[in-house]
């Protein structure tokens, strides 16, 4: 294997290509641009998450469903004023075969339009709420932007949850539910920190009522990532879809039920690859990690005659079993030809949490050496402590990465209380967090106001540094900093003369 051959603060892009190539996480696929290949080691993650989350979301008491993968002119029309400005992105089929089709079908992009007619068949009763479906399956969304692996993608693989409920109340209910459970998707097992917040009517889902989303941020170059979402629709699609129940409270009147969609996608793979990897490769939380501990015999030198390597090698199959045994996924890396040092590297890249090293020296004195993957720290665990000692090593790993992320991003989360101090703050790769009127033509100047002049490029020595992205709003967090006095605080856009309503977190993005 060659490793990484950049690094991750000097070219991070080129560095994010190398690594989800060289860890065996994806492949491209050079048919056709925009489009990726999941291999193993990605469906292993990827399995984990879906696992995680269908448990909690059976709790909840939603089933699954598979709808068809197309959706037709007519069922589109349906939601026509929103999804016009999505029109680029839709992919058509016109011809089977050498015949065209009577009527072109589009790629689902999204379900709403796939599943809402048989929404309004289904649902009659308020008896039959609240009404829960969710698919696991993906998506095509023809990106006119740069695509990159699991970061932006023409097709990818998510879940996608619709449900209805009698009142707005409850559908409220569950639309912080599933976005706690998308908070514990990237928290819990992806050991990254995210901000719960809501988005604002500029960037909130238009056919929606309201976006619920979790918001993760990349210190390598201090930008905000959208993590997942959790709308609730209102009655919207209703009213578009004719979904309606009749009245408990009053015989012959009939409601609009208040709906929800959420989903989460692999996206939340590239984020934890970005987070977590460093200049040797990929840096995996042990509980989404395919190989938790990797055992690698050491020592085992020419001048040592086959019976001595043979007891030695007894001796690494019985500390495989007692890992195995206590629970930790592991494994052994037996390959013949490799020294040492070359075994090391390839699963530092592939980035195996634990190292386990056994030669005649540990064997001698009843020990392991291991290697932490995320801090590099080496040590010694009697033999006799495997059991405890390895998977309380690897919970370890998993909060601290958590910690150290979660510590990266507060320090990068900067109040902001003059207007002057935003852009040199986005400069040090920070989000901010500042006083805002919450309208929509007011995200729209600070866009403006903060995008880099482009004379400023003409300055620099590399005339191809692009003009610095403006900043977006990111959420309104629903943990609100002090200092706001409403009626009183304005908003911090120089030219916006409104009021502020509330804390709003800006920032560069993806
Ligand atoms: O974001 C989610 C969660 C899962 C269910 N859907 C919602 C809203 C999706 C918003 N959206 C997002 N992208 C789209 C792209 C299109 F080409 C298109 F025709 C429609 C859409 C579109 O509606
Ligand atoms: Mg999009």
């Amino acid at each position: 294997i060659i490793g990484i051959t950049v690094k991750k603060s000097e070219n991070f892009s080129q560095w994010y290509q190398e690594v989800v190539l060289k860890a065996e996480l994806i492949e491209y696929y050079t048919e056709i641009s925009g489009f990726f290949i999941m291999r193993p080691a990605t469906m292993y993650i990827w399995n984990v998450i879906r696992k995680w989350f269908q448990e909690h979301i059976d709790e909840l008491g939603v089933e699954e469903t598979n709808f068809p993968m197309f959706l037709s002119q007519k069922s589109l029309e349906k939601e026509k004023e929103h999804v016009e400005g999505f029109a680029p992105e839709l992919a058509w089929v016109t011809k089977a075969g050498d015949k065209d089709l009577e009527v072109p079908v589009a790629v689902r992009p999204t379900s709403e339009a796939v599943m809402y007619p048989y929404y309004a068949k289904w649902i009659r009763s308020h008896r039959d709420l609240p009404f829960r479906l969710n698919q696991w399956n993906s998506v095509v969304r023809w990106e006119a932007k740069q695509t990159t692996p699991f970061l932006r993608a023409r097709e990818f693989m998510w879940q996608e949850g619709h449900t209805a409920h009698l009142t707005e109340q409850a559908a409220g209910e569950e639309v912080l539910q599933i976005l706690e459970f998308y908070a514990g998707v990237y928290e819990q097992l992806l050991a990254v920190p995210v901000v719960r917040g809501r988005k604002t009517e500029a960037e909130k889902f238009a056919g929606g009522y309201y976006t619920t989303t979790v918001e993760g941020y990349i210190p390598s170059n201090g930008r905000g990532i959208q993590g997942a979402t959790s709308h609730c629709l209102g009655q919207n699609f209703s009213k578009m879809f004719d979904i309606t129940v009749e009245d408990p409270a009053e015989k012959g009147k009939h409601i609009h039920v208040w709906q929800n969609s959420w989903g989460l996608s692999t996206r939340v793979i590239g984020v934890m690859v970005m987070i977590h990897g460093d200049d040797k490769g990929l840096v995996l939380p042990p509980r989404i990690a395919k190989i938790q501990s990797i055992l690698i015999p050491v020592g085992l030198t020419a001048k040592m005659s086959a019976e001595e390597k043979d007891a030695h090698m007894k001796k690494v199959d019985e500390l495989l079993a007692t890992l195995k045994k206590a629970g930790v996924r592991a494994d052994v890396d037996t390959r013949e030809g490799y020294t040492p040092a070359w075994k090391f590297n390839d699963w530092e890249l592939k980035g195996v949490p634990l190292r386990i090293e056994f030669g005649p020296k540990d064997a001698a004195k009843d020990v392991v050496s291991y290697a932490r993957r995320d801090t590099g720290e080496k040590g010694t665990i009697p033999i006799a402590e495997l059991t405890t000692k390895v998977p309380e090593l690897l919970e370890t790993i998993q909060q601290d990465m958590y910690n150290k992320a979660e510590v990266s991003f507060r320090e990068h989360r900067l109040k902001i209380e003059k207007w002057d101090d935003v852009v040199p703050a986005l400069d040090a790769k920070n989000v901010v967090l500042i006083p805002h009127c919450l309208v929509p033509e007011c995200e729209d100047k600070i866009k403006e106001l903060t995008t880099g002049r482009s004379d400023e490029a003409a300055e620099g020595p590399e005339s191809q540094k692009a003009p610095s992205m403006g900043m977006k709003s990111l959420c309104i967090p629903f943990e609100q900093p002090e200092g706001l006095v409403k009626g009183e605080t304005k908003c911090l856009n120089p030219e916006c003369s409104r009021l502020a309503e509330q804390w709003c977190m800006f920032g560069r993005s993806y």
